[in-house]
């Protein structure tokens, strides 16, 4: 797991580690460039194109002038755009401004025509993570320049105007890449960023994780070579009962395949045994969509001891009673999964609460959440909220959305890296229920069961999308979960 440090840390990090290194910050610039300019090689390959690289102050800017060294004899046409002669400029600006080529063409920034050049590889270098005010005068100009350009534009680190770790205020690069250098920085997960951001890169510039560890903020990244050490191991003696028996509730008339979605999801990531609790009316349906599912009546929910995990809320209706809500989370001895009607019964009774058993896990998405804690300013506000949340009830918050994050109770967030714009679609909500469901029936422990939910749930989305895109539906995610297991070699 990566640890995501501020942006202040950053320096921090750098700092230490190339002292422990014995190496130049120069080098450690290097190496960053040289990642940047190897995925630029391979993603654009027509090097006919103009290059034009726009380099503000500091070690941003550096990186740009490294970069377009390194790729000067590859591409016909490099130019770099300044703002600050090279002696304002920071250290490592400075000797990558000296070892810039003849071939690359240097033009101050007022000088420059973006009319004059052709659909360009544009590289925003301004500013990274060292950005501290929102920006203003040259540097404006110099955002508003790029995002009137028209071609292929790419941040370097972090889009110049959004700071590392909080919400943009005033303008920011729109860039359709992001490449950014060790970490995620906190502000390119948020939703708020999204266009200004596009699609993000990772890339490893070699300080190991030992360092970030050190200075570790309790925000984690979770990634596909995470996921499968956390899984429990089952063996060829085991049964249908070490696999769980879970309960779904929820699904009034109308919204009944939420249900069939769920307990199919739960089934699908290996549950041995899923009962379902429905209204009378919607019992057939259930059993005819869903044969592999048991229809739990009423006296089956009399003791709920009996059942290894719970899920509770999707399609359920907000004219359930609350005092059977209560009487249900009071019975049940163990976490619960709480998704959909369920939360914004929560949200409209908030004593209810008190009844949630600690280490259940809630998820809602963000307007769901919005119900809950109320008065959210943005992503930055959202995460904070929820992280508050998560400790004061002892509860797991799952944050639904791109790089969905998991508050914990130990004050640790996780944020997601699976998963793809095609599963905002409906029912996908109730997929992840079962998921989650399934994976604590299993025996695993909440936080375990929400990361690895979280993520084969990304993860099953990413494989259906790969051939459905926008077509695909929740059922598709359902019916990827098994290649899941199958690719991480899980048995
Ligand atoms: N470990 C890594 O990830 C590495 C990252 N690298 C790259 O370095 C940048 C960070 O470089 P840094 O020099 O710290 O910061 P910036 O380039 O973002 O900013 C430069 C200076 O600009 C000034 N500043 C800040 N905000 C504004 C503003 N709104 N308007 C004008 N000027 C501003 C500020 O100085 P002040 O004295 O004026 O406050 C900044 O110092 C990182 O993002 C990566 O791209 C390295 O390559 C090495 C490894
Ligand atoms: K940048």
């Amino acid at each position: 797991m990566l640890n995501i440090l501020s942006g202040t840390q950053v320096k921090v990090l750098d700092r230490a580690y190339i002292s422990s290194e014995n190496i130049e910050s120069w080098q450690l610039m290097e190496r960053a460039a040289n990642q940047f300019a190897d995925w630029l090689v391979q993603n654009f390959p027509d090097f006919g194109r103009e290059v034009i690289i726009f380099c503000g102050p500091g070690n941003n800017g550096g990186d740009g002038l490294a970069i377009a060294r390194l790729i000067s004899e590859t591409y016909k046409c490099v130019m770099v755009v300044f703002f600050e002669e090279s002696g304002k400029c920071s250290a490592d600006y400075q000797t990558n401004w000296r070892r810039l080529p003849n071939s690359v063409s240097r033009i101050f920034w007022r000088d420059f025509q973006s009319e004059t050049v052709q659909n360009p590889i544009v590289i925003d270098g301004i500013f990274g993570v060292g950005i501290n005010r929102p920006v203003e005068g040259v540097f404006l100009e110099g955002i508003r320049i790029i995002n009137r350009m028209i071609g292929d534009k790419i941040a370097i680190d972090v889009p110049s105007g959004i700071p590392a770790d909080d919400c943009l205020k005033g303008e920011a690069v729109k860039a359709d890449y992001t490449v950014t250098f060790q970490f995620p920085k906190l502000s390119l997960l948020f939703p708020e960023h999204a266009a200004f951001v596009g699609k993000m890169l990772l890339k490893d510039i070699g300080i190991p994780e030992q360092f970030l560890g050190g200075m570790s903020e309790g925000r984690l990244y979770v990634q596909y070579k995470d996921i499968p050490s956390m899984h429990r191991r089952f063996n060829q003696f085991s049964h249908k009962g070490d696999f769980g028996r879970v309960l779904l509730i929820g699904g009034k008339t109308g919204k009944v395949g939420s249900m069939v979605l769920a307990a199919k999801a739960t089934l699908r990531t290996g549950s041995g045994l899923v009962f379902v609790s429905v209204p009378s009316s919607e019992k057939q349906i259930l059993q005819i969509s869903v044969p592999e599912a048991m229809v739990a009546d009423n006296s089956e929910l009399r003791d709920l001891s009996k059942y290894d995990a719970i899920g509770i809320g999707p399609g359920w209706g907000l004219e359930i009673d609350p005092d059977y809500f209560a009487e249900i989370l009071r019975s049940v001895k163990r976490p619960v999964v709480i998704d959909a009607d369920g939360l914004n019964l929560l949200a409209k009774y908030p004593r209810l609460f008190d009844f949630v058993p600690s280490g259940s896990i809630l998820t809602p998405h963000l307007k769901e959440f919005e119900r809950i804690v109320s008065g959210v300013a943005c992503h930055r506000d959202r995460l904070e909220k929820a992280m508050e949340f998560a400790r004061k009830h002892q509860i797991y918050i799952v944050l639904k959305g791109a790089y969905t994050s998991i508050s914990c109770p130990d004050g640790s967030q996780y944020f997601n890296s699976s998963g793809n714009k095609f599963m905002a679609t409906a029912g996908s909500g109730d997929v992840l229920t079962g998921v989650l469901s399934s994976f604590l029936g299993q025996g695993y422990h909440p936080k375990q069961a929400a990361l690895c939910g979280v993520f084969h749930h990304g993860m099953a989305g990413d494989l259906a999308g790969a051939k459905k895109n926008r077509g695909l539906i929740a059922s598709d995610i359902i019916e990827s979960i098994p290649e899941t297991f199958v690719q991480m070699k899980l048995q």
